[in-house]
């Protein structure tokens, strides 16, 4: 079980991020509760990747603060800063798995954290019992215990989807952020792997905000759905809730912004 925190998972107030002359997001102020699961979704450009990279701490806000569980980002030591993101799980587009090491190598890598290089080369030149064991309940969990010693070039796309929700769940994540985690699968394997990081991160008590563009997983899977447009918050309501009305005020492209764009 993750670690008792009783702050927000994350707070962000007034915060913006401007990337040169594009204002990515607009003085977001939004607060996610600890065990949230929250889908975000938008329109292409809208600041989903933006807004979870400020809440993965890997940018700071322009203006604004953004806390994570607790602490403010702004002006950490690098030291913190690593420290901090030990306590979030990160399932980036790319899954980040290495495709050059085994599956028990790379989970074992989600657990490092911020070790030195000498002791997280150890780890994963012989891994202990305890960690083997630990990584085998996690792949099994999964579904995929078999391929405990495969390369992980060798696994589907699929596969290697599920290996990098066990690598972060073997972190044993307060946390766990997901970008777009699905945007290269089939729909009913989008499903399954919806149906499994919402279970898993419910029973390991921790946060889960996903981005996602598939509207009906958004629905199905997912208590708050916070929908994002130019940067702003405009819609945050339960999934069971979204209306056709709330997918015209997301995608709908207005006269004025047609013109804008021909
Ligand atoms: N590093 C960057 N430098 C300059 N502009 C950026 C950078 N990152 C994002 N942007 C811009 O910020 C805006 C929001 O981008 P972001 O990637 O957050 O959108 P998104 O909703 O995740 O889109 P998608 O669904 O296509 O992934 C876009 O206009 C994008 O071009």
């Amino acid at each position: 079980m993750a670690a008792t925190n009783t702050h927000p998972s994350f707070v962000l107030e007034s915060a913006s991020m401007q990337f040169k002359s594009t204002l990515a997001l607009d003085e977001i102020n939004l607060t996610i509760e600890r065990g949230d699961r929250v889908a975000l979704i938008g329109p292409s450009g809208s600041g989903k990747s933006t807004l979870l990279k400020l809440l993965n701490a890997s940018l700071a806000p322009t203006s604004g603060s953004v806390l994570i569980h607790g602490k403010s980002t702004t002006g950490l030591t690098p030291k913190d800063l690593r420290k901090l993101r030990t306590t979030i799980g990160w399932i980036p587009q790319s899954l980040g798995v290495i495709d050059n090491l085994t599956v028990l190598q790379n989970i074992v890598l989600g657990g490092v954290g911020s070790q030195s290089l000498a002791s997280t080369l150890r780890k994963l030149t012989f891994p202990s019992r305890a960690d083997r064991l630990r990584v085998l309940e996690h792949l099994e969990r999964v579904g995929i215990g078999q391929k405990l010693f495969e390369r992980t070039s060798s696994l589907s796309g699929g596969q290697q989807q599920r290996v990098a929700i066990a690598r972060t769940l073997f972190q044993n994540p307060q946390s766990i952020l997901a970008d777009e985690p699905v945007s290269s699968v089939d729909p009913a394997r989008a499903e399954d792997l919806v149906d499994l990081l919402t279970t898993l991160a419910d029973s390991h008590n921790a946060t889960l905000v996903m981005s996602l563009h598939n509207l009906e997983l958004a629905k199905r899977f997912f208590p708050r759905v916070i929908g994002l447009r130019k940067g702003h918050v405009v819609i945050d309501k339960p999934g069971s809730a979204l209306t056709e009305a709330d997918t015209q005020t997301l995608y709908d492209l207005s006269a004025e912004e047609l013109t804008a764009d021909a």
